[in-house]
Order: structure tokens, then sequence, then C-alpha cells
């Protein structure tokens, strides 16, 4: 029976691929809460359900399955006992563990279809929408300016973040900012009820159940033995020392590189500024490396005793090489490795490409630079508009999640 994950690959042909359609949460930031919901701007929604529609066309017309989050975590939630368990848990992870709130709040989720609570929770609960009675103490005291019960969650349609597949298993993130952090608790659900996963024997790498984050744009499947994680402003090391033991003690991966990049909002994941887009090829934001190409980077590999060696490493050609058994790399610079050219195109992820074959990728069309350096090079481009999906400061590789590619 075929694997319902199988990721060997960061640019093996894309057969299956989860997205979100970006809805009514996106009308639910305010310039207050903005910057705390990872926002730097309002996208307008019907453009870019426009833009995002035809992202997915773009995928269905190569050939992938395209699965929307919206329907699984539905079909995940058909009992109604785990219905009711997923509710209280993401209004306990919304801050009310108990009291007339998460009563409140739980008897209104529950009186909804599926199809609706999921909605619901997903673009956010005002507080005008709801009337509560017999109110404790505590929560009469609370800030009470705040407009919502449950915040919406913005940063969904970036559905390569709470969960990452690796090889035919995957790990399950802990976020690391709040206004993530929910988002991992949909994917446990899809993949603990959904009827294409459970029962198959999914390993989970590293769960959510963590103090240390990792989010899934720093991970990245470089071939069948070998990972590359970055260290950044959202995956510590610590958290990729645990997934390296899971992953070298089951013996399917080999060599996981730690690329420490720039801890900032910018940079805020490896794939922002480095993605694979060839056996060979890579795109690279030309700030991360010093001039003679080198960024502080280490090899981990399994030792014999179960511990593990790290190798620190600068030369990001020679890792590569090294690692891929590969005589030569082309690294593409990010807006042709124009200082101006190269900030503005990556700060609009112009160095976020999604392969969907080798030497074949889909890009934002705005980074126009980068996509005209990625033809010279002999790239297969397919841009997609993105006057608006830009805005939550994600590119195709992070609006997308592949649960099966090609070897
Ligand atoms: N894999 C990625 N680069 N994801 C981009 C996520 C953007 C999102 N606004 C955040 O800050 O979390």
């Amino acid at each position: 029976m075929q694997k319902p994950i199988q990721v060997f690959s960061e640019i093996g042909k894309l057969k299956t691929v989860i997205l979100k359609r970006p809805s009514t949460e996106l009308e639910n930031l305010t310039p207050k809460i903005m910057p705390r919901l990872l926002f730097d701007d309002i996208p307008f929604l019907p453009h870019a359900q426009k833009e995002h529609d035809y992202f997915a066309k773009v995928l269905r017309n190569f050939g992938t399955e395209v699965l929307y989050l919206n329907e699984l975590i539905v079909k995940a939630l058909t009992e109604d006992q785990i219905k009711e368990k997923f509710v209280s848990q993401v209004i306990t992870e919304s801050g009310y563990s108990k009291g007339t709130v998460h009563e409140t709040l739980k008897a209104y989720l529950l009186n909804l279809n599926t199809e609706n609570m999921i909605s619901k929770v997903i673009s956010g609960i005002r507080k005008d929408e709801i009337e509560l009675k017999f109110l404790s103490l505590e929560e009469l005291s609370k800030n009470n300016s705040y407009p919502f019960f449950m915040d919406p969650m913005p940063n969904l349609y970036f559905t390569r973040d709470p969960a990452a597949a690796i090889g035919e298993g995957l790990s399950i993130n802990r976020m690391t900012f709040a206004a993530r952090q929910r988002e991992s608790l949909i994917m446990e659900y899809i993949i603990a009820h959904h009827p294409r996963f459970t029962g198959h024997g999914i390993q989970v790498w590293r769960n959510r159940n963590h103090d240390k984050s990792i989010e899934g744009g720093d991970e990245l499947v470089l071939s069948k033995d070998t990972l590359a994680i970055g260290i950044s402003q959202r995956t510590t090391a610590v958290a990729i020392e645990d997934i390296a033991r899971g992953l070298f003690e089951d013996g399917t991966f080999k060599k996981i590189i730690a690329i420490r990049i720039p801890h900032s909002h910018a940079m805020m994941h490896l794939d922002t500024v480095f993605t694979m887009i060839n056996h060979d090829q890579f795109i690279v934001h030309p700030e991360i490396l010093n001039n003679a190409g080198q960024i502080d980077s280490w090899i981990l590999r399994p030792k014999k005793n179960g511990e593990i060696a790290i190798e620190h490493q600068k030369d990001l050609k020679k890792i590569l090489k090294q690692t891929l058994n590969l005589t030569d790399i082309d690294l593409i610079p990010t807006g042709a490795g124009d200082e101006i050219v190269a900030a503005r195109e990556q700060w609009n992820d112009g160095s976020n490409t999604l392969a969907i074959a080798p030497g074949e990728v889909v890009t934002y069309d705005r980074n126009y630079v980068s996509n005209k350096l990625l033809k010279e090079h002999g790239i297969i481009v397919h841009e997609i508009h993105s006057s608006e999906l830009s805005r939550g400061r994600g590119g195709p590789r992070c609006m997308s999640m592949p649960l099966v590619r090609e070897v």
C-alpha cells in the first residue's frame, strides 16, 4: 500500500500537497494586533484568494493533487468525541483552560456544524459575538479592551511551517510565537484522525509537546539521506538535536546540515534565504554569506554508540558538494546579487521557491530580477501573482506542505 507521506527530496516531482486557502482570518487583522500576528500589512482578501486559487491551479495543471487543510481537519473530526476534545483543547490553548469563557466558547463552537466550527476557530472569535453569563472576578477584571476571545490564525496559509513531512514521517512543530502555536494542533488531529493518515503507523519525528521550537520553513529535505535545518529566529539548536536523534535512530537520514542564519523577521526561516531548485542548483540570498561564500554550519552525523558527531564547516558550496556527493554546485544569488535588488526581492520571498520537479519552480511574479536569472540558469519558472499573498511574508514554498514527492 502506498504510504500517505513520502518526502525524500526537496525537488522531486510534487505529487501531493496541502494548501490553506486564505479566508476571513485575514479580515480580522488590525494595525494594533498585526505585529503580534506576524503580518506587516493587511492583505485585500478577495485578491489574496484569487492569487491563491491561481497558485492551486498551477499546481493542479502540473498534475499535483491539492488537498485543502480545512477539508482535512473537518474530515478528521467526524466523531463527536474527537471533535469535542479538539474544541476543548483549542480553547484551552487560546488562554481559557476552564471557567465561564471556556464553557461558553465550547457551547458556541459545538453548536456549529464542523465546517463552520473550523472556519470560526481559524477566523477568530470576537468578544462582541458572544454573551457571557456568571463571570468570575478574575474573568471580569481581565483586559476588556482586547477585541478577541480567540485570536485569528492569519498565518495558516503558510502550511509549510506547523508541520513538515520528512521521509515517511513528519515533525509536528512546536511553534515559536503564540500567534502560530495553535496551528500545529490542527495538523496533529489531521494526522491522528483523518482516514488518509490514521492507522498507517506514521512516525512523528518530534511532536509539539516541547518548550524549544522548530518550524517547517527551516526544514529542507535535500536528499534521501540529508536534511538542511536552519538555526533561526524560529528553530532552536536544541530542537534540531532532538529531531536528529529520532531520525538517526530510524536510520533513513544520515546527515543534517544545521545552518545558522540571521535571527530576524525578514529572514525568519532558512527557506526565506535558501531553497533547492535542482539536483545541483540552489537560490541563495547573498546577504547570508560573507565575501568568501561562508556561513556558520554544523554537520550532524550519527555515531555508532547512539551519540551525535558534530562537525563545524563554513564553505556552503563545499558543504553541499560533500554531503550531496556532487562535483559542482550552482548557487544562484537572489536579486542577481545586487545589494538593493536582493534585499527587496528577498523581503518579498524571491528566494522562497517551490520546486515542483528538478529544475522547475513556482515563484512570485514580483521578483522579476531573480526570476529572470533563474531562467538564464536553465530553470523552468511558473510565476504566480503576488500582490496580496506576499504581505504575509511568505512565498510559494511556505504556502505549501508537500506530502508526496517522487525521488
Ligand atoms: N516558511 C516560511 N518562510 N514561512 C513564512 C511565514 C510567515 C509568517 N508571517 C510568520 O512570520 O510566521
